[in-house]
């Protein structure tokens, strides 16, 4: 069955809503429940993508000294990738709305929900788009991936077929953008439907394909809510960090505060600028 009521968004090609598609408001307050204030853990160690307890010193230190930039008024885009059925919809209306619908409408095209977060105190905002998965929609779909900074690709955990997909979905999405900067998520869904031994079976192959593309491994049940809100956390803290350290990268030495130095060891004078480290940072 196709979903009746379905909301297209409209967008540019950079996959950024146009004004005129928006009643959606950026500045939305963030709700108490999206606060993060320490870095959520990963869920398997050997397959994730960092295993800091913390965030990195250098985006602590600039969240205090409030040195993000830009980062607060982005919008940063999440794709979520796989084949039909595998529970894409559900798994971000679980986190979004905290609903579950039994029945399965197909994704036309795309979808996308706003998710607002605050992080060690600065707002970020995360776009999250649903993908079709059915072969026919794929091409609309895919017209959406450009501009992702995380790729999230969902399979079955009681499908093995849907995981041995799970390459070519990655393949596909990595077309749009760019392999070195975006954070890829693995994600087994429908957890509820396996029995431990099953899981233990499925996880065995899936820690083994994370490991391969590089991703980080999660398991989730959309109906039982088991996992889900751990790890957009998660999603949301990795992204926040990525794009506080390409800030800082951007702005390098050219801070307020920098030091100027006069140098004369060869009898001649000499400005250089000497960074001046702020307090707190490493
Ligand atoms: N038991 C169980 N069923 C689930 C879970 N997640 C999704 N489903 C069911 O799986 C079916 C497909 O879910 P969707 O979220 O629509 O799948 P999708 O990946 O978005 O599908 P496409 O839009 O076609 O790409 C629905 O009948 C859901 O109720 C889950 O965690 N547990």
């Amino acid at each position: 069955m196709l979903r009746s009521n379905h909301r297209l968004p409209i967008t540019n090609l950079a996959g950024a809503p146009r004004k005129a598609a928006g009643k959606m408001n950026i500045l939305a307050p963030v709700r108490r429940d999206r606060v993060l204030a320490e870095l959520p853990q990963c869920l398997r160690k050997e397959a994730a993508l960092h295993m800091h307890k913390d965030f990195h010193p250098r985006v602590t230190c600039a969240c205090q000294e409030h040195r993000t930039g830009t980062v607060g008024f982005k919008i940063s885009k999440v794709i979520v990738v796989g084949d039909l059925s595998v529970g894409k919809t559900c798994l971000i209306n679980r986190f979004c709305k905290d609903t579950f619908d039994k029945n399965y409408k197909a994704t036309i095209g795309v979808d996308f929900e706003m998710e607002r977060f605050e992080v060690l105190g600065i707002p970020f905002s995360l776009q999250l788009w649903d993908t079709a998965g059915q072969e026919r929609f794929k091409c609309i779909a895919s017209t959406y991936y450009r501009g992702a900074q995380a790729i999230i690709i969902v399979f079955n955990l009681n499908d093995v077929a849907s995981l041995e997909h799970t390459k070519q979905w990655l393949a596909d999405a990595l077309k749009e953008n760019d392999p070195s900067s975006v954070l890829l998520f693995l994600v087994g869904s429908k957890k509820d439907l396996s029995t431990p031994a099953q899981y233990a079976l499925m996880e065995k192959d899936a820690l083994k394909v994370a490991q391969e593309i590089k991703a980080e491994y999660w398991a989730v049940s959309s109906l039982t809510g088991e996992n889900v809100r751990e790890f957009f956390f998660r999603v949301a803290a990795l992204t926040f960090e990525a794009n506080v350290l390409a800030e800082l990268e951007k702005s390098g030495a050219r801070r307020i505060g920098d030091v100027v130095r006069i140098n004369s060891d060869d009898g001649n004078l000499y400005l250089t600028a000497s960074k001046k480290k702020p307090t707190c940072c490493p």
